[in-house]
């Protein structure tokens, strides 16, 4: 179809104003953002599971129904962490080619997760007690783009530790184009839509992954089969790990001296794109989280200190 860039405006999940790229045609305004690499599209699941659906069309470009605001912020959020990832690392979207964006919201009935299918993001509406909309938070949008640079590029398979790791970089990265964005920035996921009627909690703490019974430390890792053998569990430690190496603290009589979050996303950047393999445990991710602070900073570097401390004030050696 032949149409312009324009651009919309509208209501995002927690009730917030934003503007957005969409598509002005003879139909009326799609949800197609033609600035960024090759597109982004985001579709309504009309709260089936059939994907994508069909490519959210709005008569006047004014996004203000309660329906649309879970499209608002997967569009808007979309682009951001496209951004930050061209921005920040010089990455042209998750395969380095300007792959298409493609978003599903309203994706099942009150269902209460998000996720990267292997070739396009899905959210669902949450249930309003446990969970609102997914796409409602940042961290969680780029979480899930994250899954899909992690398959373009280490492929970490999702089981286990190196699927505690796919996790930990996913939880690393959402968190990262948080503060890019000053988005109301903390180490916590998914603070934004997780138990709107209970201020103050998240779904995860990287600062204190014990908040919601996750590891942080190596010693007390999972090593049951639930969760993918615990990917979202044992993804504690790497993400405590992060949170050391970005703010410094003392963690099981530990000291690690902070190198603030620029360095650390250019440390982890290089760690996943690099050095990771489908395969690497936890001790492999300390091994290349080496090897990526010397190749930027020099092996005698404060940097590679740091990164040595933190990943040995959570037992990984
Ligand atoms: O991307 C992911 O890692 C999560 C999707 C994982 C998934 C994998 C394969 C098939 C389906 C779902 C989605 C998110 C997640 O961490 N989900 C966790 C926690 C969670 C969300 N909703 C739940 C409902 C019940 C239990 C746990 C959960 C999980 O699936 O475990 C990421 C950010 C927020 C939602
Ligand atoms: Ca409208
Ligand atoms: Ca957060
Ligand atoms: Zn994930």
């Amino acid at each position: 179809i032949s149409g312009t860039v324009v651009t919309g405006s509208g209501t995002g999940v927690l009730g917030d104003s934003k503007t957005f790229k969409t598509f002005s045609t003879a139909d009326g305004y799609y949800l197609f953002d033609g600035t960024r690499g090759n597109g982004i599209y985001t579709y309504d699941g009309r709260n089936q599971t059939r994907i994508p659906g069909s490519l959210w069309l709005d008569a006047d470009n004014r996004f203000n129904t309660s329906y649309d605001r879970a499209a608002v912020d997967a569009h808007t959020y979309a682009a951001w962490t496209y951004d930050y990832f061209r921005n920040v690392h010089n990455r042209n979207s998750y395969d380095n080619a300007g792959a298409e964006l493609v978003s599903t919201v309203h994706y099942g009935r009150s269902y209460n997760n998000a996720g990267w299918t292997g070739s396009q993001m899905v959210y669902g509406d949450g249930d309003g007690y446990n969970f609102r909309a997914f796409s409602g938070s940042l961290d969680v949008v780029a979480h899930e783009l994250t899954h899909a640079v992690t398959d373009f590029t280490a492929d970490l398979i999702y089981q286990n530790e190196s699927g505690a790791i796919n996790e930990s970089m996913s939880d690393i990265f959402g968190t990262l184009t948080e503060y890019h964005f000053n988005n109301n920035p903390d180490w916590l996921m998914g603070e934004d839509i997780y138990t709107p009627g209970t201020p103050g909690d998240a779904l995860r703490s990287m600062a204190d992954p014990t908040l919601a019974g996750d590891p942080d430390h190596y010693s007390k890792r999972y090593t049951g089969t639930q969760d993918n053998g615990g990917v979202h569990i044992n993804s504690g430690i790497g993400n405590k790990m992060a949170y050391l190496l970005a703010n410094g603290g003392t963690h099981y009589g530990v000291k690690v001296n902070g190198v603030g979050n620029d360095k650390v996303g250019k440390i982890m950047y290089r760690t996943l794109t690099q050095y990771l393999t489908p395969t690497s445990n936890y001790s492999h991710f300390r091994a290349s989280a080496v090897r990526a602070a010397t190749d930027l900073y020099g092996s005698s570097s404060a940097e590679v200190a740091s990164v040595k401390q933190a990943f040995s004030a959570v037992g990984v050696y």
